[in-house]
């Protein structure tokens, strides 16, 4: 179980996260979802240990994760595995290494800094790659990859860290619709395979609907719902993103500047490839 007691954290005059508290029982898939600067990757960040709260308590198990410090901390770290927007790959290493680099926080350093990874851990990054259908890449540059195949090289690389908790800060914001649900399917596979609990930001509420068990909304710092994807009405989706706002026109827009996104990132490709 994972707890937040009465948590906070400013920024100057910005109460990015203002007193939450939640709890997180073992192997839920848990969206949160909130219009920008609601405080979402703030609260991720806090958990991770990459932000400091100012006020109030995480508690994992025995852990109190605000005191930890040093390997401690490195060990709390990879125990929730956090994935970004952006992969965070190293673009000129295979996909395999990318993968073995989870390793990192969990392995000696020095060996992992000269790429000299034991046969263990190779094995492992191969399996991971299998489960996340991308074997017959592995020995691709990472920036070969498409943005979709690129954030489960990042899922496969947080799995090598053998997490408890995997916190994914809006996954698919950058991909298209397809690659999107490859990822969140990879993501609720192992959410329910592995029993990881996977906590995700969403820019959308769809697919919070599609894929979570439990949806969080924030707005300015406070978590305003905290239920099933049913119990979503549409007065408490205007109180997550304001009255003035229909979502659905949002999820329409961001799916399209997805797209958008994706196609342009496309042609960079094969432009780059092409010089
Ligand atoms: N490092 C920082 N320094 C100053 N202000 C910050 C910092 N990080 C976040 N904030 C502020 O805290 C508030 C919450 O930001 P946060 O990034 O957590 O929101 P979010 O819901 O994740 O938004 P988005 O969906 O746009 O990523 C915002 O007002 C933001 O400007």
């Amino acid at each position: 179980m994972l707890e937040l007691r009465n948590v906070t954290k400013r920024f100057g005059d910005t109460l990015a996260v203002n007193e939450v508290s939640l709890s997180f029982p073992a192997g839920q898939m848990v969206g949160v979802v909130g219009r920008s600067g609601a405080g979402k990757s703030t609260l991720l960040r806090l958990i991770n240990r990459l932000a400091g709260a100012d006020q109030g308590r995480i508690i994992f198990g025995d852990l109190d994760v605000g005191t930890l410090q040093g390997k401690a901390l490195r060990a709390w770290r990879a125990r929730c595995a956090m994935i970004f927007q952006q992969f965070n790959l190293v673009n000129r290493l295979d996909v395999l290494t990318n993968v073995m680099i989870g390793r990192i926080g969990t392995a000696a350093t020095l060996p992992v800094m000269f790429k000299r990874f034991p046969e263990a851990d190779r094995v492992n990054a191969a399996l991971a790659l299998d489960r996340l259908d991308l074997l017959s890449q592995a020995l691709q540059r990472a920036d070969t990859l498409s943005g979709g195949q690129q954030q489960r090289v990042a899922i496969a690389r947080a799995l090598m860290q053998k997490p408890s908790v995997i916190l994914a800060d809006e996954p698919i914001a950058s991909l298209d619709p397809r690659n999107a649900r490859l990822v969140m399917d990879a993501l609720r596979a192992i959410n329910r395979q592995d029993k990881i609990t996977v906590i995700t930001n969403l820019h959308t509420l769809d697919a919070a609907r599609a894929y979570c068990d439990r949806i969080i909304g924030m707005a300015h710092g406070r978590v305003v719902f905290d239920g099933t994807p049913a119990q979503m009405t549409r007065a408490v989706t205007q109180q997550i993103y304001g009255d003035d706002t229909d979502p659905a026109v949002d999820e329409n827009l961001t799916s399209t500047m997805a797209s958008i996104g994706s196609a342009i990132a496309a042609d960079a490709r094969q432009l780059e490839a092409a010089l």
